[in-house]
């Protein structure tokens, strides 16, 4: 029997090594591990040191890389990242602001215990909301105890190194820690998860708790249904929208016409062009739509690229 070393952890992520018998694996599964194993994405990344933990970080990387750097200017220091897990984006931002890697020591903190990923999915494999939100603070090199006689100690704060600002990952699903970023489980779309963000975000230096980055690469669960997938693409997309009307520094607070920015993931949509025109463009100068490379040809995904927030 052929056994080939695959770990499927979820759809758009994958793979890390164990046994599957490809004899036994339906058509179906067969032409997407094929697609796998010729995806450049997917073996860039498992050979990247950066180890990322989702073939999406490299959309990430290849639209910040190629409009402006947004992610790197020094004046960012607060990014939000919503619908963030497994986390490869959030891996982006906090290598943009300085974080180092993984620590093998986790110093994390949990406010309200959150359920775990198998609690959270039904009986049919449809993911569900959190009943509970929590928040897990990133391990910081403050927070490990630190004994410099010991070389691995001494080692792992050398590739922990502390970062700058404020980074915030938002998903329905739990997340591994990730070194500078603070992990909040809930339903972005529920009243509690902007309470909680509002609540990580606001700090002495930054009362009115603004952003400066925002990033969706929210896709809602698809429920077998076209109208209805379709719709809530769009609901997304308009609670993202609103999220930043209250939080977005505006370009004129930070000096640069193309300050204060929004990435956004959504999906085809009848209504999309008139959310652009009418909603996008009034809000920002410069609103791109962009399908990096590294998006896959046959998903109707996209993104919009949205710089300078005008605040009105
Ligand atoms: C394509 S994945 C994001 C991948 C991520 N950018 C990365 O690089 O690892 C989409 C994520 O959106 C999350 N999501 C969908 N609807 C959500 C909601 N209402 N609130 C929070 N997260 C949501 C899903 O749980 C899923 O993890």
């Amino acid at each position: 029997m052929l056994f080939i070393a695959v770990e499927i952890q979820f759809d758009y992520m994958l793979f890390r090594p164990t046994s599957i018998a490809l004899g036994k694996s339906k058509p179906s599964s067969a032409a997407w591990l094929a697609r796998q194993f010729r995806d450049p994405y997917v073996k860039q990344r498992l050979s990247d040191p950066a180890d990322y933990r989702a073939r999406s970080a490299f959309k990430l990387l290849e639209i910040d890389n190629e409009w402006d750097n947004f992610l790197l200017k020094p004046d960012v220091n607060v990014v939000v990242d919503l619908g963030a897990a497994p986390g490869g984006w959030s891996q982006v931002v906090a290598g943009k602001l300085g974080w180092g890697n993984q620590p093998r020591k986790q110093a994390v903190t949990s406010f309200v215990d959150g359920e775990s990923s198998r609690e959270l999915r039904d009986e049919r494999g449809t993911w569900r909301t959190p009943r509970k939100t929590s928040i897990t603070r990133g391990p910081d090199s403050e927070s490990l105890v630190f004994d410099p006689l010991n070389i691995d100690d001494a080692l792992e704060a050398e590739q922990n190194q502390r970062g700058r600002g404020t980074i915030i990952a938002v998903d329905l699903l739990p997340m591994q820690p990730i070194p500078g970023v603070h992990c909040i489980q809930a339903n972005f779309l529920s009243p509690d998860a902007e309470t909680l963000i509002h609540g990580l975000l606001s700090t002495k230096g930054n009362p009115e708790g603004k952003v400066d980055v925002i990033l969706s690469d929210m896709a809602a669960n698809a429920s077998g249904n076209l109208t209805r997938d379709v719709e809530s693409s769009l609901e997304i997309c308009l609670a993202v929208f609103d999220f930043a009307r209250r939080h977005m520094r505006s370009a004129e607070s930070i000096g640069r016409k193309r300050g204060g920015v929004l990435l956004m993931k959504h999906f085809m949509h009848p209504l999309l062009q008139q959310f652009r025109k009418e909603t996008l463009e009034s809000h920002f100068n410069d609103v791109k739509f962009i399908k990096p490379r590294s998006s896959r040809t046959e998903s109707r995904e996209g993104y919009f690229l949205c710089q300078g927030w005008n605040a009105d």
